[in-house]
Formats: C-alpha cells, structure tokens, sequence
C-alpha cells in the first residue's frame, strides 16, 4: 500500500512521515490553501527527505510557467495537478523532467472516462477539507495505478481501502491536530493503519 502524506511544512512532520514509512510526502503550492508554502520555505524540508520518498509538489489552477518555476525552486520530483488543468500542463509538466499525478474528484473520473494516462489520485471535490466522498461517485475505480484521497484518517483508513482496493492512500487533514497543523503521532498512526 502506497502512502503519501500531504501538506507538510515543518521539518518535525517530515521527518515523522518519513520515519513513518511513507512513501510520497507532498508539500501544497495552491494559493488560498491553509497549507501553502513558499518555495523557498519548502525547498530545505524537500532536500532533507530520502531519494526513496517521492516528493510531490500540489498545484491548482495555476499558470503552467508558474507551476514549472515553483517545482524546480522547492526541488521536488513530482507535480500533482489538481484542478482540471489542460492536457497541455500534464504534458509540459512531463516535458520538464517531472513525474506527474492528476488528481481528479470521484465524479469527475466517473462522467469523463477512465483513459488519462498519468497515475491518478481521486479525491472529494473540495481537496484538502477532510470530506470523503460519497462511494457512489465512483462505482468502478481505475484498474491501473490510483491513489484513494478525501477524508481519510487514522480510525478510517483500513476500511476504506478495503472498499476500493486503490494503489495507495493519500491524506492530509485526517493527520492534523488543526487546520493546517500536522501532528506527528497522527501520522505515525494513519501510515500504520494504511499497512495494517
Ligand atoms: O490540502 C489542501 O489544502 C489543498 C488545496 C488545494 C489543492 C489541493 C490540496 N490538497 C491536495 C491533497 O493531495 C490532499 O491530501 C487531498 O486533497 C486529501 O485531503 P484530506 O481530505 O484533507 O485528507
């Protein structure tokens, strides 16, 4: 089970996510998120983590030029688009040395067609609120690589993969002791249950 922990912004939640065992720690450059950071905030917490933890840079409807500037700044691996963005972003994103995910709600994988190329991670419709969504938006989950994203938590998490049977898990304030707040205890628990 893959585990990514998203929206760190210290070094003492990295440092537990990655002692935790995850295997993607992802950092939110989206304007308006609780979570934002700045690049160059951002920058020496990505060069602590170990080349065998994916670091994942979150985007949202953003220019492209400006996603590109602010993922080479913090020096993440990978980019997570996760509002809709053009074919021609994901494609420019892989153009420049990225690895990519497409982060798309329940209902939008649903009604658009199950083709996209890039890994996937579905998600409820406000990214980031802690609301899972409703199991009926996604009656038949992707057969390749997806991660199951929206409202997971510690006490949730084993249930749920079990219900989709997803790659892996994403999860971001199910291990927050407020917005924004990452408690490390928290995320030592979800990457446990997530394995479980
Ligand atoms: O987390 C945010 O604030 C955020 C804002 C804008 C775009 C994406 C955002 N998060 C992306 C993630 O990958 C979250 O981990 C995912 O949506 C799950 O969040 P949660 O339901 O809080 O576990």
């Amino acid at each position: 089970m893959f585990v990514k922990v998203c929206g760190l912004r210290t070094v003492e939640s990295v440092d537990a996510a990655v002692d935790a065992g995850a295997d993607a720690v992802g950092f939110v450059f989206a304007p308006g998120s609780v979570r934002l950071i700045e690049a160059a905030a951002a920058a020496p917490l990505v060069a602590r983590v170990p080349e065998r933890v994916e670091t994942v840079g979150v985007f949202r409807r953003q220019p492209i030029d400006e996603v590109l500037r602010l993922a080479r700044a913090a020096g993440v691996g990978t980019v997570q688009l996760h509002g809709d963005e053009p074919d021609d972003h994901f494609h420019r994103v892989t153009e420049a040395g990225f690895a990519v995910l497409r982060a798309v709600s329940a209902t939008r994988y649903t009604e658009a067609g199950r083709d996209w190329p890039e890994r996937l991670l579905i998600d409820a419709t406000d990214p980031g609120s802690g609301v899972p969504f409703d199991p009926a938006d996604l009656p038949v989950p992707p057969s390749a690589f997806w991660l199951l994203a929206g409202g997971l938590t510690p006490g949730n998490v084993a249930e749920l993969a079990a219900a989709f049977g997803p790659s892996g898990v994403d999860v971001s304030s199910g291990v927050e002791s407020a917005p924004g707040v990452k408690d490390p205890a928290r995320i030592r628990a979800f990457v446990a249950s997530a394995r479980g």
